[in-house]
């Protein structure tokens, strides 16, 4: 697997005040619903940040050339290395000292508390903000899908789904990537006569016409209702098997990680916390043991105290009980794992 982004860099000092950095647009501002029957253009004045890895490389300058490869633990080719990442803003410290390694093909959850970072490091890794220390090296091939889908309202959906491709439009091209996602029939749609489900499956179609290594997905389904939701969750599981690209999903649902993931992550304090292995054959159910097991570690790592009792007694805690696993299952002091 080729390797894209090699950064090894020093912060610079940023000029940006909090809400203000030039590496960080307001990235979840919905497009300007323009699309009403307007004719296409050609090209839009601007591509969408999300769905593809930037042309340019990134702003914090080349990774110097006595750099080598890092290493690679049991010679697995690794989609994503990253040692001693930093990322701040102003004096808010987000990710301070981050170690990760994802291996190539592997379906990586990231779980957190609201806040802790997870974002940024998903759009550090997709190349959106450049402004950090450390190393990160991420697979060349990479695409990025977020909550909101960003469709230009004025590109048909077949023309958003191959937008930002070296070379003509193909529609041949954007006609696979929809059949992948069943949404063909959708192909000469407008944007804003989707239905959120179809506009998600629109994103994830853009993704995969990249034939991506890597796919970052940040909350991807987490504008969808619950119906929804479980079928593009399906869906995202289907490709990943029939593609294999390496996966980062971040999410703030449990459940859904433990569904979909190799491997979840709870990040915290500015590292990697907590690593799970989800070694559950597919399709998964919830109610397995085993599964209940693992929801409850990974809740008692996001501090839900209900969930700490219920893994250890096997029953959720009644109010005011005190919680006899509090001192079990309480994460330990912050401590460096390398994931
Ligand atoms: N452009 C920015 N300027 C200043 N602070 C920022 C910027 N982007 C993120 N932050 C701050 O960095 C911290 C981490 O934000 P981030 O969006 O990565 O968290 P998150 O874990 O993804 O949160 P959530 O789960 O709520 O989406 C927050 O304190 C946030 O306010």
């Amino acid at each position: 697997m080729a390797t894209g982004i090699q950064r090894n860099v020093t912060a610079r000092p940023g000029p940006e005040a909090p809400g203000q950095s030039p590496t960080h647009p307001a990235v979840d501002r919905p497009p300007v619903d323009t699309a009403g029957g307007q004719p296409e253009r050609a090209d839009p004045p601007t591509a969408p940040e999300a769905d593809q890895a930037p042309a340019h490389p990134p702003a914090a300058g080349p990774l110097p050339p006595a750099a080598g490869p890092l290493p690679t633990p049991d010679g697995t080719p690794l989609a994503v290395t990253v040692r001693g990442l930093r990322r701040a803003f102003g004096s808010n410290v987000v990710i301070n000292d981050l170690d990760l390694d994802v291996p190539a093909g592997q379906f990586v959850a990231l779980l957190g508390a609201s806040g802790c970072g997870k974002s940024t490091l998903l759009r550090i890794l997709a190349d959106l903000d450049t402004e950090i220390s450390g190393q990160v090296r991420v697979a060349s091939r990479r695409a990025v899908a977020f909550q909101t889908p960003r469709l230009l309202p004025w590109k048909r959906v077949w023309r958003n789904v191959v937008l930002g491709l070296p070379g003509r439009p193909d529609r041949a091209r954007a006609t696979a990537a929809l059949t992948e996602v069943g949404l063909t029939h959708r192909a000469d749609a407008w944007p804003k006569t989707l239905s959120g489900g179809e506009a998600q499956r629109a994103s994830l179609a853009r993704a995969l016409v990249r034939d991506p290594d890597l796919m970052l997905l940040d909350e991807p389904f987490g504008a969808l209702d619950a119906l929804t939701r479980i079928r593009v969750q399906g869906l995202v599981e289907q490709l990943w098997q029939r593609h294999s690209p390496a996966i980062l999903l971040v999410t703030h649902d449990v459940e859904e990680a433990l569904l979909l993931a190799d491997r979840v992550l709870v990040m915290k304090d500015g590292v990697i916390a907590h690593s799970a292995t989800i070694a559950l054959a597919r399709p998964r159910d919830v109610g397995d043991p085993r599964f209940v097991a693992l929801r409850a570690e990974l809740l008692g790592w996001l501090g839900v105290g209900h969930a700490r009792s219920e893994a250890a007694n096997g029953r959720p805690a009644r109010d005011g009980e005190p919680d006899p696993a509090a001192d079990v299952r309480e994460p330990p002091p912050r401590q460096k794992i390398l994931s």
